[in-house]
């Protein structure tokens, strides 16, 4: 016997970048959302003496072995579980490979549930969530499904009150881009901004002058030197307003859900704030005023259409909605136009939202009717078949999937 599971896909409806960690990851605040668009994984496992793991895979650029994400989440879990197996891994890869949708982080989880299922035997929630973290920020949100709050470094996941479902069109230009490198651009960035705020040095002064490189990695020092001392760590302008802005709108959000940890069984689970798990409201004590609207007008505008909400309330007013394009846009100008074919701002039926997805280059645009969707799928389309530019673009045609969904159609038959 073999198990099948349908390998979801994710967008980041908003994305802001947070200060570097000690760990070298960055601080994250991200609403994920899943897709329809999916890859099948398909697991087979019998119990033996020895484990050994195989994988195959329809794809070229997917790796066969160890480096496989769900080659890694079956061995550690297999070791965690206490078990000994042969098992067979089969993707059948239909999502693009480094496109920004987390397709090889859902790949994982899927192997996880579908060796679970094999089994007959399962980890608790928690040990789940640990594990996903451990292969990668992006797995633990498959473990949830549907509207996802990421924090931390973006692996504590918080289950969000689904968003309708949506018609969405993806656009996935033929470039890759590494998600480490898109990260150590914005630094770069970030560097540079905090190096052009530096104030010159007198020609007299020579004290020992601070560089921006030499002092990454920490907290702010503007407390220590007084305010207008002009040294400030680069990584503290990381975490600006635009983090403060998502997080707030995580915060009005994350109201409405469950005010427990929620775990995938419907038990409560141990749920503290920095562990690697489903976190409560990181802080309970904080008052929710939402910029521009009265506390109790944003809940109703909430509770009647979280994706008009969440457009109103920040992530999809002026401004950027994920930190990436900053630094994603200048390298690939190509994709900023995409992203305005895909909002289509002046016509009828523009998109509610559009945006690059995660570190990209996938970009999505959210729409009203299937109808306003199929348009910007065409506009996509025709405005790359008549480009001389030579980056290909493939153009999908889907939908969100709220958490219920996604449980109810993760096995396939
Ligand atoms: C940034 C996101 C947004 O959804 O990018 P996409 O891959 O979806 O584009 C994800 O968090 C990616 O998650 P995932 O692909 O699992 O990344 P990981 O394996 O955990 O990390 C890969 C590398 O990215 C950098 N990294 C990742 C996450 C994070 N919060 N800070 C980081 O600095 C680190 O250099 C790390 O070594
Ligand atoms: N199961 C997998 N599917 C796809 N890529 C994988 C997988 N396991 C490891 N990888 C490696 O991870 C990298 C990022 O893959 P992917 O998850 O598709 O990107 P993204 O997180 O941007 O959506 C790829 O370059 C690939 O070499």
């Amino acid at each position: 016997m073999s198990t099948r599971v349908r390998s979801y896909s994710k967008i980041n409806l908003g994305l802001a970048i947070g200060p570097t960690r000690p760990d070298g990851f960055h601080g994250l605040t991200t609403l994920y959302q899943t897709l329809d668009l999916h890859d099948l994984v398909t697991v087979t496992a019998k119990r033996a003496g020895t484990t050994r793991i195989s994988l195959t895979t329809n794809h070229p650029f997917v790796p066969r072995d160890g480096r496989n994400t769900a080659w890694r989440m079956v061995e550690r879990c297999l070791a965690r579980l206490g078990v000994a197996a042969v098992v067979e891994i089969h993707i059948e890869k239909r999502l693009p490979v480094q496109g920004g949708m987390g397709a090889g982080s859902a790949n994982a989880a899927a192997a996880l549930l579908a060796l679970e299922k094999e089994l007959g035997e399962a980890l608790p929630g928690v040990e789940r969530l640990k594990l996903a973290a451990e292969i990668g920020s992006d797995v633990p949100l498959f473990l949830l499904g549907g509207a996802v709050l990421g924090l931390g470094r973006g692996e504590q996941v918080v289950p969000m009150p689904d968003l309708p479902k949506t018609w969405c069109v993806v656009a996935v230009p033929s470039v890759g881009v590494s998600t480490p490198a898109a990260f150590k651009d914005w630094d770069a960035r970030r560097a540079a901004e905090a190096a052009s705020r530096e104030p010159r040095p007198k020609a007299n002064d020579s004290g020992p002058q601070k560089s921006v490189g030499d002092v990454v990695g920490g907290e702010s020092e503007e407390g220590e030197l007084g305010e207008g001392h002009g040294v400030t760590r680069a990584v503290d302008l990381t975490s600006g307003p635009r983090v403060d802005k998502l997080q707030e709108l995580s915060l009005a959000y994350s109201s409405l859900s469950t005010p427990t940890g929620v775990s995938l069984k419907g038990k409560t689970e141990d749920s503290r704030p920095g562990t690697s798990g489903i976190v409560r409201d990181p802080n309970p004590e904080k008052k929710r005023d939402l910029p521009g609207e009265s506390q109790a007008d944003a809940m109703n505008d909430l509770a009647e259409n979280t994706l008009l909400a969440l457009v109103r309330t920040g992530i999809g007013s002026d401004g950027l909605q994920n930190d990436f394009e900053e630094v994603v846009f200048p390298q690939y100008p190509s994709l900023r136009i995409t992203k305005r074919q895909l909002m289509g701002s002046d016509l009828d039926g523009s998109a509610i939202y559009a945006a690059l997805s995660g570190s990209g280059s996938a970009l999505f645009g959210l729409y009203w009717s299937e109808r306003d969707a199929k348009a910007a799928q065409q506009r996509v389309q025709s405005s790359v078949d008549s480009s001389d530019e030579g980056i290909a673009v493939q153009v999908f045609l889907t939908e969100t999937l709220p958490r219920s969904e996604y449980w109810d159609r993760m096995f396939a038959e």
